[in-house]
């Protein structure tokens, strides 16, 4: 079974306008309203490539149950920890460029802290655990890490999609999988990263320290792949950009989804950019049929040091 958690779920509500303009009154050409946060976005994207997941978390409130209605009505499996509070409503505007205002996750406590841990005891051997999003400051690192730990000692595939303080706590629990995009790789290490060179370089620092897999995604210039016995960088495919929201999380996906079938991280890591790229070409995350359009579109070779000019 495949368990993603959100700690921070949204209702992502996306206006498309032609123009912004701060300080002044706007209005939006067309709007939608999608449930959202980074594990909530991996479910609904493994769901369309035709894999069965459960969305643990924390919701609350109307927006709470907008979201748990929706990913019902979609076939997937949900969980969530009632936070007794209005869940986040993160605000995208769309015109040339993407803005974002994501609001504040939830402020939790032990209990509810408990009623996670009791959930996630029935995951078993071969069992995937994917933590992505924001993680609340309310709740200390320590009870991350213990989640992480048990991942680790009962054989569950830890991939962990997240930014911030916990992230490099978190490191040192091995997960199978990381994704941060060049900006988050660089906050790591106090850096900026801008080539791929670069990424490769801390990339290969975080296997050292024992991730398995990582994949660094760098927008439209594409994206890297690093591991003990392999390195690949990958071209994205040509096409409209509409809408990068959850990219990044249908990349987690569809890299999920291809190693489970085939336990190849370079064919994963090519499904995977060609997932992240379906979606930033739609106005909702991609489908099955559109990734498979892409897929032949992405180019992944092997990187080698020689032929890097940095
Ligand atoms: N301009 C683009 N053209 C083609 N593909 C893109 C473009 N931008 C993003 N993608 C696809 O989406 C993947 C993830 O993009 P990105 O690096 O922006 O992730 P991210 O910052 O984690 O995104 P998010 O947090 O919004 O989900 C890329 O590897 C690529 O496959
Ligand atoms: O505030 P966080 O948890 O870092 O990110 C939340 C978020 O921006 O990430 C998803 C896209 O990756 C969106 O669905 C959601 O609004």
């Amino acid at each position: 079974m495949i368990y993603t958690c959100t700690f921070a779920p949204s209702i992502d509500y996306t206006a498309y306008l032609t123009h912004f303009e701060s300080g002044a009154l706007n209005r939006s050409d067309e709007v939608y309203y999608y449930p959202g946060g980074k594990g909530i976005n991996v479910s609904r994207v493994l769901s369309r490539l035709g894999l069965k997941s459960r969305a643990l978390g924390y919701a609350g409130g109307f927006t709470g149950r907008f979201i748990e209605e929706f990913l019902d009505a979609e076939g997937i499996e949900t969980d969530f920890i009632d936070t007794g509070a209005i869940t986040r409503i993160n605000v995208k505007i769309k015109t040339d460029q993407e803005t974002e205002l994501n609001g504040p996750g939830p402020v939790l406590e032990g209990s509810q802290l408990e009623q996670l841990k009791e959930k996630i005891a029935v995951m078993a051997q071969g069992d995937w655990f994917v933590l992505a999003g924001s993680l609340p400051s309310s709740v200390p690192t320590q009870f991350f890490k213990d989640l992480a730990d048990r991942c680790q000692e009962r054989g569950i595939h830890f991939v962990l999609d997240t930014s911030g303080p916990a992230l490099q706590e978190l490191l040192d629990t091995k997960p199978f999988l990381i994704k941060p995009n060049e900006h988050e790789l660089g906050e790591m290490f106090g850096v900026e990263i801008t080539t791929q060179a670069q990424a490769f370089h801390y990339a290969s620092r975080l296997v050292e320290r024992g991730v398995q897999h990582v994949v660094v995604s760098m927008g439209g210039a594409g994206a890297i792949y690093a591991s003990r016995e392999h390195r690949y960088t990958a071209q994205v495919p040509k096409g409209k950009v509409v809408n990068t929201v959850g990219s990044g999380d249908s990349l987690v996906s569809g890299f999920i989804a291809s190693y489970i079938q085939h336990q190849d991280p370079e064919r994963a890591f090519q499904y995977g950019v060609a997932s992240g790229s379906a979606t930033a070409f739609r106005t909702d995350l991609c489908e099955q049929a559109d990734v498979e359009q892409l897929l032949p579109e992405v180019t992944v070779t092997p990187f080698e040091e020689k032929d890097v000019t940095k």
